[in-house]
């Protein structure tokens, strides 16, 4: 079932079109990606889904309500991170936790939460002195304090180092499997890649694709890659001649051959059968850092 419905939407400032056409639907229970390149219109998308911008056309529904016309069912629903300049310095993590818990009717209980997100030994903590990842951690504990089914994570993890961003990714997960749907507004396609069930690829305000992170892979020219030294000469015709190969080409003394999953199998049989062997073999398969530089068109001028 869609819980998010976005239809048409278009959002401009002055002149700038932000946001020029899009349409989406969230199911229940993903973790839906939004990416694309800088000033793509990825945050006004999801700051008109959450009600605090105003479309000039289309339609945003949030489990059936309008987010502008019905403000409070949609800040029920769903839970925004803050960002980091929306805190005071001198709030302590109990503080901050206490406060939002205070401002919904059913809040989550806020020590299990503290607890869930590591960040229990933290709560006499100023807001100041956390860590980027500490910050990061209760950003999320804020997102989630009004038990909402939706939550919205924009640029979550700018900033942190390997490990944090990992124990956030886990973080993530963790939500996804407790029933809640995640909107993930993200620069860093690995992080796509692992988390999302599906992706929505923004450039100039529209939508260029709409995938599974393997379905938008598999859209680039890249596929699969597989490249050899020959233990003795061999004639490149016959590897294009295979048929899932796309391309082959000699580089640094090596062949390379790009085609499909199905192409590696190909090849390897293909030397098997003219008693050759392949050494130094390396396969290496698109990732959706590819599709994205295939897809976009680069940052906004
Ligand atoms: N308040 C505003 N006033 C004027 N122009 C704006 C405003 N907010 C965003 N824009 C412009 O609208 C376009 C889309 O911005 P938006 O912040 O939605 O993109 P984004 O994809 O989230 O970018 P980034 O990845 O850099 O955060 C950009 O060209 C941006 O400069």
């Amino acid at each position: 079932m869609a819980i998010i419905e976005v239809r048409g939407l278009r959002k401009a400032y002055g002149e700038k079109r932000a946001v020029d056409g899009l349409s989406f639907d969230v199911q229940e229970g993903e973790i839906f990606g939004i990416l694309g390149p800088n000033g793509a219109g990825k945050t006004t998308t999801v700051e008109c889904v959450e009600g605090l911008r105003r479309p000039d056309g289309g339609s945003v529904r949030v489990a059936g309500y309008d987010p502008v016309a019905d403000r409070d069912a949609v800040t029920r629903v769903l839970g925004a991170q803050l960002q980091e300049s929306e805190l005071q310095p001198k709030i302590t993590v109990r503080e901050a936790l206490e406060l939002y818990a205070a401002c919904y009717p059913n809040p989550a209980d806020w020590r299990a939460l503290a607890e869930r997100l590591g960040l229990a030994d933290k709560l006499r903590t100023r807001f100041a002195k956390l860590s980027g990842g500490q910050k990061q951690r209760l950003s999320i504990a804020l997102a989630l304090v009004g038990n909402p089914g939706i939550v919205v994570l924009d640029e979550l993890t700018t900033g942190l180092d390997p490990r944090a961003r990992r124990e956030t990714w886990r973080l993530i997960q963790d939500i996804r499997d407790s029933g809640v749907t995640v909107l993930l507004v993200t620069h860093f396609m690995e992080e796509a890649q692992r988390l999302c069930d599906r992706a929505a690829l923004i450039d100039k305000g529209r939508i260029i694709a709409l995938d599974t992170p393997s379905g938008l892979i598999g859209r680039t020219a890249g596929g699969t890659a597989i490249s050899f030294v020959p233990s003795a000469p061999l004639e490149t015709r016959l590897l294009a001649d295979l048929p899932s190969v796309t391309s082959v080409r000699h580089e640094d003394g090596r062949i390379v051959v790009n085609g499909t999953d199905e192409t590696v199998h190909a090849v390897l049989s293909l030397l098997a059968g003219l008693g050759l062997s392949a050494h130094q073999l390396r396969v290496t398969e698109a990732t959706l850092d590819d599709a994205y530089l295939d897809l976009t068109t680069g940052p906004d001028a």
